[in-house]
């Protein structure tokens, strides 16, 4: 359900964005995040053999076990196609509001790039259920703080650029979570086959977001 999956991404703090990573390296790359606690992963649309990782992804682990989503959805058809093979959550880098009907139509929540209060009103309105602060490292832990005033009701995913260094800064600024991409899914290692590196990453996201909400 759609509530659930809201809810994982919440708990689990942290979104794993896969991009361009061979397909054949998919179920161990993400064997190795979620042994590290990072159990919510996106595969980016723009990644080579995406809906075939996405149905492989989502067929290999329990549910308990991962959430698979698809990021980079540009527009509707990609929301349903990626929908249809299993993706259980979409992320998009831009605001359009058939992409987030499209979603709800076939009951996925959506994580909607914002990059202006105006836009995160009009995608919460249109029916995201969180928006995606983005790029996150551009506009600063200060934006998202900002926005919590007025709009504190709105759930959001600062992603872009998100590191190890500023990652405690956008959860003490109000983030509900984050999506990290190459300071997590580490490229290199995957291609030497070094999974125990994205186990670490992921282990230290997930510390870092939890002593900063303990904060
Ligand atoms: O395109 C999307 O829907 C995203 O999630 C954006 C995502 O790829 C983002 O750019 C990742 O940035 P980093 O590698 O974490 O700097």
């Amino acid at each position: 359900m759609s509530a659930d999956i809201v809810q994982r991404v919440v708990e689990t703090g942290v979104v794993a964005i896969v991009r361009g990573t061979n397909p054949e390296r998919a179920i161990e790359t993400v064997d190795a995040l979620q042994r590290g606690g990072v159990s919510v992963v996106e595969v980016t649309a723009n990644t080579d053999g995406v809906l075939d990782m996405i149905r492989e992804i989502s067929s290999t682990f329990t549910a308990d076990e991962v959430v698979v989503g698809a990021g980079t959805v540009l527009d509707s058809e990609t929301a349903r196609a990626t929908t249809l093979a299993g993706a259980e959550f979409i992320v998009t880098p831009s605001f359009d509001t058939e992409t987030i009907q499209t979603a709800n139509r076939y009951g996925v929540p959506s994580v909607v790039g914002v990059a202006t209060p105006t836009e995160a009103v009009d995608a919460y309105t249109a029916g995201a259920d969180m928006v995606k602060i983005f790029p996150a490292a551009s506009l600063g832990p200060g934006f998202v703080s900002s926005l919590q005033g007025p709009l504190g009701h709105i759930p959001t995913v600062p992603t872009g650029g998100v590191s190890l260094d500023n990652v405690g800064a956008f959860i003490d600024a109000g983030a509900t979570a984050v999506g990290v991409g190459s300071s997590l899914v580490d490229g290199e290692a995957i291609e030497r086959g070094d999974y125990e590196v994205l186990t670490a990453n992921a282990r230290a996201f997930v510390d870092a977001v939890a002593t900063a909400r303990t904060d």
